[in-house]
């Protein structure tokens, strides 16, 4: 303590960034709404909006540069994804080209006109589309769509999202041209090539239309369309809905008797560590998992142990199928140390301030290849165990999870598959050091189990483990949801603790709210079971050694960093004088 007295006068004041949000969380709860703008300016934006309007008849006068130019900076400013940008807005002053892009408009709409019934092509021959001649500017808005969908944050999933971003600028133009007092006409009546090559777009840039530009010869107060009664403006409450699409199948009731944990400790634990003297997002991936305890409600004690290494263990007769390296022996050998507290796991338990729990959950009576590993009733048994535990154990502290079960890597590899419908040769990992023999033999067993659990309908959680699973995963399965339900924090190991937590959270959503991955191993699928269950590893240390090892390690980094956070001064409380 360096012999100084605490003054109570002086605290710590909390580090405002020089840069990006300088706001607190202290201030963000006293005024959740804070970030509104004064009620004037938000008048002129709503009134902005109300007032945009399609405007087809265009003054002659120029359009002074500044004001184009505060425009174009407007669509400019609009969200695009990935922040990719990708929207170029050719303006087009030139009144031989305008002359032409109103020539293509003029033949593309007795074109359609030609295809809609009579009177709607009458209606729309009488629609003013003389904009593109008379206003003083064109504007092609582009889209440059030569980056690759997959290079894009946002895109790989909606390859279109671009063009919609390019449609977000429109509307940024639309308003900016309104509130200067100009118009504008976003003409679509274009073969979209023919507008390309009017001015030049070149192969991977397309164009979202021509957007007439300059000082309006009409102030209309409602849209034409709805003035010419072609529409009018539907009621907000048709086109909002809430929750669910109306009307086809009832909504699914909702599966979970699991609540995720309240919204606001969420926040609050968030808040919580604004205080600290420390910059926001300071310790990364850890700080993730420590704010999901605190939202828990989770803290470590001060000394004695933090929680507990459930380790189960299982037998599979699969391991006499050449999937393994190890003799079934081993795994006795291996639970007998564990008893002992001397098996890697339980020793690496005690060295990061755990208990151990050893559980056997007893042999698999199929071998997965020609017969279901489990009976129903038995999976039902040990669910309904493993929950007991579960509750137990979250009552003690943390719960990291370990199995042993050689051989289990092969059930595991099948779950993973089945689950995230991966094709047998990305499911199947090295196990605990298998040769390339070994892991062919693995791939056609779990291509075989695949196909057999395939032929048959599928029967949720209980169904898969029943019919590719193992007696220690889904006694870990119950585990997970029996801990998460008593409000535990469940720290993940290998692939199969993550397959386990996978399933529970399959039949409880709210179950993932409980889960930290202690760590990445080596196992092939494991990536994959934990990007499906939205979880960044605490370690990724290239474990392979199954038993609650990695989870361990996790778990005491956690620890270490809640008890840091515990200790590490709070802007506001009081420092040494
Ligand atoms: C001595 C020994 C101790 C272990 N403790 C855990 N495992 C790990 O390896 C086994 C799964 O790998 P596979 O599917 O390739 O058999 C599981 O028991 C797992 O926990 C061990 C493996 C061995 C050999
Ligand atoms: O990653 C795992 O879970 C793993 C890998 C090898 C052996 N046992 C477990």
């Amino acid at each position: 303590m360096g012999g100084g007295a605490y003054c109570g006068a002086v605290t710590w004041s909390r580090p405002v960034p020089l840069v990006g949000d300088a706001t607190s969380a202290r201030e963000r709860a006293a005024d959740p709404a804070g970030w509104r703008f004064p009620d004037e300016q938000r008048a002129a934006f709503y009134a902005v909006l109300g007032a945009r309007r399609d405007v087809r008849r265009f003054r002659p006068d120029p359009v002074p540069d500044e004001v184009l130019e505060r425009v174009l900076a407007a669509g400019h400013a609009a969200p695009s994804v990935g922040h990719s940008q990708p929207w170029r807005f050719v303006v087009v002053d030139d009144p031989a080209v305008r002359e032409r892009a109103a020539v293509l408009a003029d033949r593309e709409r007795l074109a359609q006109a030609a295809q809609l019934d009579e009177e709607s092509g009458r209606r729309l021959l009488d629609l003013q589309l003389e904009g593109v001649r008379e206003a003083p500017l064109g504007v092609v808005v582009a889209c440059d769509r030569r980056a690759p969908a997959a290079g894009v944050l946002g895109r790989a999933t909606f390859p279109d999202a671009d063009l919609w971003s390019c449609a977000c600028a429109i509307e940024n133009l639309w308003l900016a041209a309104r509130a200067e007092g100009l118009g504008l006409g976003w003409v679509t009546l274009f073969g979209p090539h023919d507008l390309a090559g009017l001015v030049g777009l070149p192969e991977g840039v397309v164009t979202l239309g021509w957007l007439c530009l300059g000082w309006p010869d009409e102030r209309p107060p409602a849209p034409g369309l709805e003035r010419a009664a072609w529409s009018a403006r539907l009621p907000l409450s048709d086109v909002v809905v809430r929750g669910r699409w109306p009307g086809g199948d009832a909504p699914a009731a909702p599966r979970s008797r699991l609540r995720a944990p309240d919204q606001e400790a969420v926040v609050a634990a968030r808040d919580s560590a604004d205080d600290l003297l420390a910059a926001p997002g300071a310790l990364g991936v850890l700080e993730r998992a420590a704010d999901r305890a605190t939202a828990l409600g989770w803290a470590p004690p001060q000394d004695g142990p933090s929680g507990t290494l459930l380790l189960a263990v299982g037998r599979h007769p699969v391991a006499a199928l050449g999937v393994t390296a190890y003799e079934p022996q081993v795994g006795d050998d291996v639970l007998a140390a564990a008893r002992e507290g001397v098996a890697l796991g339980p020793a690496t338990a005690r060295a990061a301030g755990l208990s151990v729990e050893v559980v056997d959950a007893g042999t698999a009576t199929g071998d997965l290849l020609s017969s279901d590993p489990l009976e129903p009733d038995e999976v039902d048994r040990l669910l309904a165990h493993g929950r007991e535990l579960g509750a137990r154990l979250a009552g003690l502290g943390l719960v990291a999870l370990g199995e042993v079960g050689i051989g289990n890597t092969t059930p595991a590899a099948a779950l993973a598959a089945a689950l995230l419908g991966l094709p047998p040769e990305q499911a199947v990992g090295q196990g605990s050091g298998s040769d390339t023999g070994i892991v062919e033999r693995k791939r056609e067993v779990v291509a075989t189990a695949l196909d057999r659990y395939a032929s048959r309908p599928a029967a949720g959680t209980r169904g898969l483990l029943a019919a590719l699973g193992g007696p220690e995963i889904a006694l870990l399965c119950g585990v997970v949801t029996g801990a998460a339900g008593a409000g535990g924090l469940v720290v993940l190991d290998g692939l199969a603790t993550g397959v386990a937590a996978l399933l529970a959270v399959e039949d409880e959503p709210a179950v993932a709210a409980a889960l930290v991955a202690g760590q990445r191993s080596r196992e092939q699928a494991h990536a994959a079971v934990l990007a499906r269950l939205g979880l960044e590893p605490l370690l990724d240390l290239r474990l392979r050694a199954g038993e609650g090892v990695g989870a361990c390690l996790g778990a005491q980094l956690l620890v270490t960093t809640l008890r840091a956070r515990r200790s590490t001064a709070r802007t506001g409380s009081a420092r040494l004088q």
